[in-house]
């Protein structure tokens, strides 16, 4: 729920997303990590090993695109095999008042191509584009897997239709 009190992330909280692509079965582990700097050691004990990082901002304020950079260069760093999905937040409050917007869509939307990141504009709030973020995020996976797994000596194995695992901390 969207209220005007919320309590600030300490450390990271799990969530276990259970998604289907196509026939198949794929469990995110999603950890959602703390936005404060003074959580910032913390935040990398958690994206360690992960496949996917969906970088927030506030689409109404410019200072905390600048903040997802520095995630941006961080997964860019240390994790190379992370795909990074942007996503701005709050939509719900863009309206029709194009001042309230304090981050340009086609300035992320270059900036998006430019690190190879898909790039969504979602609201909490209303659910707006939060669904097809998760969806894309779980298909990449698939087909990301599936591509690697063609390109082990092993083959394909077709046989297989559920997926047990997204990425788990713990597993590298
Ligand atoms: N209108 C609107 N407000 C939102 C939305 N998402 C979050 N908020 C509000 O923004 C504030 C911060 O939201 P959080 O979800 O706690 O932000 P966070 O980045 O996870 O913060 P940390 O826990 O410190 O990492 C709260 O007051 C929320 O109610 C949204 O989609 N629309």
């Amino acid at each position: 729920s969207i209220s005007s009190v919320s309590l600030q992330t300490i450390g990271a909280a799990f969530v276990a997303k259970v998604m289907s692509v196509r026939s198949r079965t794929v469990t995110l582990g999603i950890w959602d990590t703390a936005g404060s700097e003074r959580y910032e050691a913390m935040s990398r004990i958690y994206y360690r090993g992960a496949r996917a990082a969906i970088v927030c901002y506030d689409l109404t304020d410019s200072s905390s695109f600048q903040r997802a950079k520095f995630w941006v260069n961080e997964l860019q760093n240390f994790e190379e095999s992370c795909r990074i999905y942007l996503c701005g937040t709050k939509s719900d409050l863009l309206g029709e008042d194009k001042k309230k917007r304090g981050v340009d869509f086609h300035d992320v939307q270059d900036y998006a191509d430019e690190i190879k990141a898909e790039l969504f504009e979602t609201s909490s709030k209303t659910g707006q584009s939060v669904d097809e973020l998760f969806q894309k995020v779980a298909e990449d996976y698939v087909h990301l897997t599936a591509f690697q797994v063609m390109t082990e000596d092993e083959g394909v194995n077709l046989g297989r239709e559920t997926s047990p695992y997204f990425y788990s901390c713990c597993h590298h």
